[in-house]
Formats: structure tokens, C-alpha cells, sequence
């Protein structure tokens, strides 16, 4: 956290393995009750709010949300209807679709609130005349090295386009312990890590990142089971910057 007023230190702040980061997910569907809708409506939530706070639709209004398979992609889709409301002009990639209502409902709504799904990505370095600001909502904390060729579009139009990106979770293509494996990996403008951050969200791996946390809905069970140790969410907010 670098402003003016932060009231816990970045190093106290701990990192979930890929292996809790998955225990911790099951924990809220198994023993908390939660459903993966509830839980995807408020991290895409705070991916909105997030993008916003950075990139706010006034100067960045024509934003473009590459989606994955799994829940991170989930998360992209939420995250495009609530920028549909925060002013954004969305579109939406979304190449691999996953054949489940929750995931068919989502598109739905975003075609119902405007955004445009289109179905052929432009070049990497043409995407700079059509859009402002990527949101990256490729993959997440399930990711495993390296990238299947048919998602390889996607990740390249993420990493070369020139555009801020804004990473959902995970930056795509990173081990989720270990960060980027090569000089070519993405880098991003802005990390939303959710619920707690990973192990490649750590400083000395993040540098020059703006890394906001996102997903407000821990229960105190979860926080003690885990160790965590998070910043304070202010007030009524759905984000903290770290
Ligand atoms: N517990 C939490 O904090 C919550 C997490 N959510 C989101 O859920 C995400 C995790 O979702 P999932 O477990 O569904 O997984 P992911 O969305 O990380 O990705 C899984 C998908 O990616 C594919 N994939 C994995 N490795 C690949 C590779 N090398 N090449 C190509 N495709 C590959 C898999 O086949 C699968 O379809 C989190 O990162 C977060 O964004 C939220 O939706 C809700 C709450
Ligand atoms: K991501």
C-alpha cells in the first residue's frame, strides 16, 4: 500500500499456495453454504470497482474482458455488467464456453445491459484502436502451466496489445506460486487479487503492479483456519489497495 493512509504493513500481509487457495474455495462452498453465484457476484463486483478506481470509465470508457473456461472467466462476465453500469462501453471475448446455466445466464445478462460478445479477436496491436483498457479474465488460481495452443490467442493478445491490463485473481499464464516464467509472460497494470492474494502476489514478484484485494465475503472461520493476515476493507468498500 502506498497511500498516505495505510494502516497495516505490506509485509505482514501472508500468501495462500494453490493447493489452500483451492482447499479454501471448497471450504466455502462445503461448509459455509455458499453457492458459486454468490461468491462470483461479488468478486466480479470488486473486479468493477476496482478497474474503475484505476481506470475509470471518463478517460477509459471502451474497455475489452477476455474470459476463460472456469470461474475466473465467471468473474469476467460479472465484472463486464457492472461496468455496463459504471459507464463502460464492454466487450466481451469469451472463446472457450463452458455448457453450464450459470455461465449461459451470465452472457445473457451481459448482451441484456449492451455488451458487445464478439467471436474474433483483432490483431494484438490493433486492439489499441478500439479499446482503452483490457480486463484479464483468462485464467486463475486452477491454472497449470503452460498454456494449451488453443487459449494461446487469448494470453497473446493480453500481453502484446500495449493496453493496460487489468488481471483478475491470477495475471494469466503465471504459476500461481512462483509469478512469470519468462521476460514474455504478461504484465499487467493491475492485480485484483480475490479473497486473499496468492503466492505470485507477493511484492518482490508483483513490482510496479497496482494490487488491489477484492472479494469481500470471508467468513471469520476462514480467516483463522487459514492464518490470514489481510488488510482492512474501509467502511462499506469492496476493494483495499495493498
Ligand atoms: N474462492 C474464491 O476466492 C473465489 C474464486 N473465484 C474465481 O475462481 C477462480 C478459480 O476458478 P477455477 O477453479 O474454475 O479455475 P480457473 O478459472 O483458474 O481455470 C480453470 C480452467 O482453465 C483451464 N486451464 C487450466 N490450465 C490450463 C492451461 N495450461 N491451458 C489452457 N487451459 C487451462 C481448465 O481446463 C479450466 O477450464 C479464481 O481464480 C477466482 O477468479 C470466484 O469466482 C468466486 C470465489
Ligand atoms: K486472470
Amino acid at each position: 500500500c502506498s497511500g498516505s493512509q495505510c494502516s497495516y504493513s505490506a509485509d505482514k500481509v501472508n500468501y495462500l499456495t494453490q493447493e489452500n487457495a483451492v482447499a479454501l474455495d471448497q471450504d466455502l462452498f462445503n461448509e459455509y453454504k455458499f453457492s458459486v453465484d454468490q461468491l462470483m457476484e461479488l468478486a466480479g463486483l470488486s473486479v468493477a470497482t476496482a478497474v474503475a478506481r484505476v481506470y475509470p470509465a471518463t478517460t477509459h470508457k471502451s474497455a475489452l474482458i477476455i474470459c476463460g473456461p472456469g470461474n475466473n472467466g465467471g468473474d469476467g462476465l460479472v465484472a463486464a455488467r457492472h461496468m455496463t453500469l459504471f459507464g463502460y462501453s464492454v466487450a466481451v471475448y469469451y472463446p472457450k464456453r463452458t455448457a453450464n446455466t450459470l455461465y449461459e445466464n451470465l452472457l445473457w445478462q451481459c448482451e441484456k445491459f449492451g455488451v458487445n460478445i464478439i467471436n474474433d479477436l483483432p490483431q494484438p496491436e490493433e486492439l489499441k484502436n478500439e479499446y482503452k483498457v483490457l480486463v484479464d479474465a483468462l485464467f486463475g488460481f486452477s491454472f497449470k502451466p503452460p498454456v494449451r495452443e488453443a487459449l494461446k490467442p487469448a494470453l497473446d493478445a493480453l500481453i502484446y496489445s500495449g493496453l493496460p491490463v487489468c488481471s483478475v485473481d491470477i495475471p494469466s499464464g503465471w504459476h500461481v506460486e512462483k509469478g512469470p516464467d519468462s521476460e514474455n509472460s504478461l504484465k499487467p497494470a493491475l492485480l485484483i487479487s480475490l479473497s486473499a492474494p496468492k503466492l505470485c502476489a507477493k511484492p518482490e514478484i508483483l513490482k510496479n503492479v497496482k494490487h488491489f484485494l477484492g472479494g469481500r465475503f470471508l467468513p471469520p472461520g476462514i480467516v483463522q483456519k487459514y492464518n490470514l493476515t489481510l488488510p482492512p476493507y474501509q467502511a462499506q468498500d469492496q476493494v483495499v489497495e495493498l
